[in-house]
């Protein structure tokens, strides 16, 4: 006999948890099936630990720019330690107080691995082989993330590369790091593990490093890699990796013909939705490619709309907030409300956590351009603002802003430079909330944070 309740969701990230919790607190009856940890990729193999390792190099480099303190630093980070507050941060990769955290939700937890056997009907099945049969009469959410996506590069696999789990979660400092890759995993784990004493070598293959981002947020990126002392190849592929045995010194060979020596190798190339072995077949889907969806976040081609996908496993946006986004609305859709995510089209935040930090949100002026927006683009250095110097000495960065300059609203702004991370929820207000300019006029910036860069864009762009 099947268990039955209003809503089974399987995989229990930040996307799954959230999307449970909000239905749960609409007073549905949710099961919320995890295989591994409550919290998900993002709690313990991907945005918490890879933040803890950046924060204690963040921080050095700005103490480096305070007279006064730069002065009394002496000697490397203390690794160590830096790998204990990960360890802390990542709860020990131990999820008790996340069951808590759902039992309080009224979630009611269920461990193994889901599969859809059916329309409504999941099977969850428990690592000791205990089977037990779910019924949804509601919905099925389905938030099981992504995994990495390890290329076939002729000796990758047996070389035993790190993939983020280990990038994120090693216990000691390779002497020699070679990192695959160009996107935000590679440049923040380049950074941090440069910043624990690893002598880094990073290759992408693309002309440019964040090539989602505006050209010159890689190309600032890439020179403060280079700064730390990061061999950067760019336009280069591995071609062949060697290491025998899986262990040992791994030999890479790059399409240039160079050859790098490590100690390590760390895959950074991207994800893959977990959707294999997730029984889509059983309900007219293809497994192996993510779950379309459509705005309220229901599997498209799915007959009676039960069927829901958010988070990472659906592709549009793989990010935790934005996976939370869908979430809160896939919540929302299943209790009957009226919801509908489009923040996820047109004004996507996004920070990386390298040292100048990355903060965007909406379209890069290419983008734009290509969506066929009129567009004016303005651009002011950090350093032009008093707050900026007032952080650090030499400290600079650049903030760009895509106007629509018809509605003159901003569709798009990216910020580089110290702590930006912080200011990008304004632009992320302005954007989503299509502020007209005139209005953002009245919206002043206190003295002296470095947010006066807003009213430096302002007067340039004639206000
Ligand atoms: C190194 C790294 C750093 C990142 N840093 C950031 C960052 O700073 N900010 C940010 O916004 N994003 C960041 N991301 C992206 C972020 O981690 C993901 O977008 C986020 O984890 C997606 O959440 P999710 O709930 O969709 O999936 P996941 O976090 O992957 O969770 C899915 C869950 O489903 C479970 N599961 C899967 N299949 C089954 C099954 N069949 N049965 C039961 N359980 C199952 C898994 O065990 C897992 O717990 C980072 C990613 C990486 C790799
Ligand atoms: N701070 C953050 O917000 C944060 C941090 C980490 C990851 N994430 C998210 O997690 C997701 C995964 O990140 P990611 O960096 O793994 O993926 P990505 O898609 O952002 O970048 C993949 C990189 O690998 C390169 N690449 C792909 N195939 C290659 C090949 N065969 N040879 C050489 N290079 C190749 C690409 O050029 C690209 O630079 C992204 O969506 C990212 O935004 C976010």
């Amino acid at each position: 006999m099947a268990d039955a309740f209003d809503v089974v969701v399987i995989g229990a990230g930040p996307a799954g948890e959230v999307a449970g919790a909000r239905a749960a607190e609409a007073g549905l009856s949710v099961a919320l099936v995890e295989h591994e940890l409550l919290g998900g990729e993002c709690s313990y193999w991907a945005c918490i630990p890879s933040k803890a390792l950046l924060r204690p190099g963040d921080a050095r480099w700005l103490a480096e720019h305070a007279a006064g303190v730069r002065e009394t630093l002496k000697g490397p980070i203390d690794a160590r330690a830096v790998l204990a507050q990960r360890d802390a941060m990542v709860s020990h990769y131990n999820d008790d107080s996340q069951v808590k955290w759902a039992e309080d939700a009224k979630l009611k937890v269920i461990r193994g691995t889901g599969k859809l056997t059916g329309p409504r009907k999941v099977r969850v099945e428990s690592k000791d082989g205990t089977v037990r049969e779910l019924e949804a009469r509601k919905a099925v959410v389905l938030a099981t993330g992504s995994r990495p996506r390890i290329p076939d590069v002729p000796g990758l696999r047996d070389a035993k590369p790190w993939d983020n789990r280990q990038g994120t979660g090693a216990q000691q400092v390779p002497k020699r790091l070679v990192v695959l890759g160009g996107g935000a995993v590679a440049v923040e784990l380049a950074q941090a593990w440069r910043s624990l004493g690893a002598e880094v070598t990073l290759a992408q293959r693309g002309k440019g490093l964040l090539s989602r981002a505006e050209p010159f947020a890689g190309e600032q990126v890439a020179q403060a890699l280079r700064d730390a002392g990061v061999q950067v190849r760019l336009g280069v592929e591995a071609t062949r990796v060697q290491r025998p045995g899986g262990k040992g010194e791994v030999t890479v060979t790059l399409s240039n013909g160079e050859e790098v020596r490590a100690d390590e190798i760390l895959v950074a190339m991207g994800r893959v939705p977990r959707t294999d072995g997730l029984g889509l077949e059983t309900v007219g889907l293809q497994g192996g490619k993510p779950v379309a969806v459509d705005d309220q976040l229901r599997a498209k081609g799915v007959e009676g709309g039960w069927l829901y996908a958010c988070g990472d496993v659906n592709g549009r946006n793989l990010l935790t907030h934005m996976g939370k986004y869908q979430a809160r609305m896939v919540g929302d859709v299943i209790a009957g409300k009226q919801a509908k995510a489009w923040a996820d089209a047109k004004a996507t935040p996004q920070v990386v956590f390298t040292h100048p930090q990355v903060a965007s949100v909406g379209l890069t002026e290419a983008k734009a351009r290509e969506a066929g927006i009129p567009v004016r683009t303005v651009e002011k250095h950090l350093q032009d603002v008093s707050g900026t110097s007032l952080m650090g000495k030499g400290l600079t960065g650049t903030v760009k802003w895509v106007v629509d300059e018809k509605r003159r609203v901003l569709v798009g702004a990216t910020f580089t430079g110290p702590e930006v991370g912080e200011m990008l929820h304004a632009a992320t207000i302005a954007v989503a909330g299509e502020v007209p300019l005139d209005t953002l006029w009245h919206a002043v910036p206190s003295f002296p944070t470095m947010s006066e860069v807003w009213l430096k864009l302002m007067e340039d762009y004639g206000l």
